[in-house]
């Protein structure tokens, strides 16, 4: 059960400098620091409400650091993600040409980027390298998965002069940007770290929607249609998409929702089995035997337990290896109704990367927008060791020690699933 103290924003110190952010002389809507977002706005009648909430993002009226003598600098971790670039470009602009600040540093290749030992020395932006990146996918900055020791990357840090970091990226990368935190806290820095939580899997704890869950969704939604004609041009087809979703199938369940054409939805977060007659081989024979063609989308975490593996392989951030259900559940598919004597055609899509790689979308663009201003705002005031979410649609400070080493999953009890489940009829597994 999380307190109010949980919810409490680590600062650098006292900001006492007048905020530079003035606009053709009309002030910025400033942010009170007491302002907050209620953790829970829903409640019933007659109930006292109670008063937990995330400290509000926004921009303060008193700052900690001095603009015109601060060095920022923006690193992209992880797996790539719509959006990477406009969150880049929204920080560059924040932080450049609202605030003054004259250096903004992009590190290259993610966290490597900060280990001087692999001769990756970090781009110095500029409005002309910025200003057309958000029409393009991926990350102009590069990305990389691995550990790097956070002592030699505050050492880089301290002797590069930078006093605000930004690490954009999912679990792994908080995790990373937490323990840097920690790091320069123990030496006394005056280093802001701040994150901006990025995932197409949207599993961050404590955000509502990182940015481009939304545009992969609508990706997903493509293939799923597409898979949808597929299954209906021939007697008993199975049109069987997997989507990304190692721990949570939310892009899944999202564009199930979406789609409206799915049959069956298989997520990380509820088992299934195969056999017996509450098995999808056998719910998929009914569904054929009434509509002669049936849409099956299954996130790529799903049913491990199923496929026989040799031990777990991790990749170089300790994320473990996942087994291709996909695969797996297209040849069991085949092998059964061949068993059965029953023609039936399993047309197979895993989109995989490009529902990831592609360009932000609007929805996505706005969000990034958002999260960039307000990431460039919370490091002049001062804050570090949290990121910056959304919750109740708004923008929030979040501690980076309450979120890391957690994963936010689906909860088959509430809406999202119930909703799918009412949406294919597939029924409770
Ligand atoms: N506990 C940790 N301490 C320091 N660095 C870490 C830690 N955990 C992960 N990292 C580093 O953070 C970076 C990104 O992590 P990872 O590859 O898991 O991607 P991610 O940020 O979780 O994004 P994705 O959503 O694509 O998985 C990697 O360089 C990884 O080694
Ligand atoms: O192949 P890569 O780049 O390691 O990334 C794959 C993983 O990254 C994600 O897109 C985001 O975490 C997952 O859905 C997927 O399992
Ligand atoms: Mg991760």
């Amino acid at each position: 059960m999380l307190t109010q103290s949980d919810l409490a924003i680590s600062t650098l110190g006292e900001p006492q400098l007048d905020s530079p952010l003035l606009f053709d002389g009309i002030p910025t809507r400033f942010t009170p620091e007491a302002a907050r977002v209620l953790y829970n706005i829903d409640y019933l009648e007659g109930d006292d409400v109670i008063e937990l909430g995330f400290e509000k993002a926004g921009a303060r009226k008193k700052v900690y650091f001095d603009a015109s003598k601060s060095k920022a600098a923006i690193v992209t971790c992880g797996g790539l993600c719509p959006g990477l670039n406009n969150v880049v470009r929204n920080l560059f602009y924040q932080l450049q040409t609202s605030y003054g600040v004259p250096t903004v540093l992009g590190i290259r290749y993610g966290y490597q980027g900060l280990n001087p030992s692999q001769g990756l020395p970090p781009l110095e932006l500029t409005s002309e390298m910025v200003e057309r990146i958000h029409h393009h996918g991926g990350t102009h900055l590069g990305t990389s998965r691995g550990p790097q020791d956070p002592k030699v990357t505050v050492d880089f840090l301290e002797s590069q002069g930078i006093n605000m970091l930004f690490c954009i990226g999912g679990d792994g990368t908080q995790k990373g940007a937490h323990a840097m935190a920690v790091e320069a806290q123990k030496r006394g820095l005056d280093i802001a770290i701040v994150g901006i939580p990025k995932t197409i899997d949207n599993d961050i704890k404590y955000c509502y929607r990182t940015f481009g869950f939304l545009t992969a969704v609508s990706e997903a939604e493509k293939i799923i249609d597409c898979a949808h004609v597929e299954a209906r041009s021939v007697p008993n087809g199975i049109g069987l998409v997997k989507l990304m979703g190692r721990e949570a199938g939310f892009i899944a369940a999202a564009a199930t929702i979406a789609s409206g054409e799915v049959n069956f939805t298989l997520i990380p977060e509820v088992p299934f089995e195969l056999e017996g007659d509450h098995g999808l081989l056998a719910k998929l024979e009914r569904r054929l035997a009434v509509r002669s063609h049936a849409v099956i989308v299954v996130a790529e975490g799903a049913g491990q337990h199923l496929l026989a593996r040799q031990g777990d392989e991790y990749d170089k951030s300790g994320n473990r290896k996942l087994g291709d259900i996909g695969l797996y559940l297209k040849q069991e598919i085949n092998n059964y109704f061949a068993t059965r004597g029953t023609p039936a055609s399993v047309k197979y899509l895993d989109p995989s990367y490009h529902i990831r790689s592609v360009a932000a979308n609007a929805a996505d663009s706005l969000l990034c927008e958002q999260l960039a201003r307000q990431a460039a705002n919370a490091a002049m005031a001062g804050k570090t060791d949290m990121f910056v979410g959304l919750w109740q649609n708004h923008t929030v400070h979040v501690p980076l020690s309450i979120s890391t080493g957690q994963i936010k999953r689906i909860d088959p009890e509430q809406e999202m699933w119930t909703t799918v489940l009412a949406i294919t009829g597939q029924d409770k597994w």
